[in-house]
């Protein structure tokens, strides 16, 4: 496992610290002239919060999709553990218009291009499912970026929606630096997974704790180094 989590040794343009540092700098500097977004001020982590993002009747369309569409969630290739992640997923896409308009106002409060991310992803969780510690980067030592590395490069930000709030558990928690976050219905949550530097930040370690009564649903989207939608769509 060490050998896994160990940073880039050589220098990898899909891995690179001089562009995530930029993406960085700026993303800080946008969140931090905004004033609906409050910094939590965590050691070691900058995470941000932006209550009330989505009202009721967004939080309520994301949910039907999810419903309407998730299936057991899935891990990268050789980093599957049975246990590890026992939510149900389902792609939410850009091109659906209610998706597309909510991944824009996502998108301008970071000020990150919508084509850097990923296509979102919606998840629910049932009582006692759970998405165990995990970093949201890549670990550039795991089989999976070889594949993941030219289709977008590292991980940048990732934003989080609650959609609701799951009766008891189901917080979003990061153990290295003492902060569980109860979930919120339209609750924005945003974490820079890199240092300042644009190395990567070992902090970010989260979880989505059991639930222990009723259903969480979420949204997450995964901003990337490069323009990830260019990057994976065929060329015709
Ligand atoms: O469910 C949560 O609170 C965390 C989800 C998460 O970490 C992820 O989707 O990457
Ligand atoms: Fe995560």
């Amino acid at each position: 496992m060490e050998e896994t989590l160990a940073p880039p040794k050589k220098f990898d343009p899909n891995n690179d610290p001089a562009k995530l540092s930029k993406i960085s700098k700026f993303v800080t500097k946008r969140l931090a002239a905004n004033s609906l977004v409050v910094d939590v001020e965590a050691p070691g982590v900058q995470l941000y919060v932006y209550q009330g993002f989505l009202g009721p009747a967004d939080c309520k369309i994301l949910i039907d999709k999810i419903d309407a569409d998730a299936v057991p969630s899935t891990l990268y290739k050789g980093t599957e553990q049975a246990g590890f992640r026992t939510s149900y997923s389902c792609h939410l896409s850009r091109w659906d218009p209610d998706v597309g308009r909510i991944e824009a106002r996502m998108s301008d409060v970071l000020g990150i291009d919508n084509d850097f991310a990923e296509t979102m992803q919606g998840q629910r969780y049932q009582v006692g499912q759970e998405f165990k510690a995990h970093h949201d980067f890549f670990h550039p030592a795991q089989d999976y970026w070889q594949q993941e590395g030219p289709a977008g490069g590292q991980r940048s930000w990732t934003a989080m929606i609650f959609l609701n709030e799951p009766e008891e558990g189901g917080n979003t928690e990061f153990p290295n630096i003492g902060i569980g976050v109860r979930p919120q219905a339209g609750m924005l949550l945003i974490w820079n997974n890199m240092n300042m530097d644009g190395t990567l930040n070992y902090k970010t370690l989260h979880s989505g704790t059991p639930v222990q009564k009723g259903t969480k649903y979420i949204i997450t989207k995964w901003y990337r180094q490069n323009n990830w939608l260019e990057l994976t769509t065929p060329k015709s």
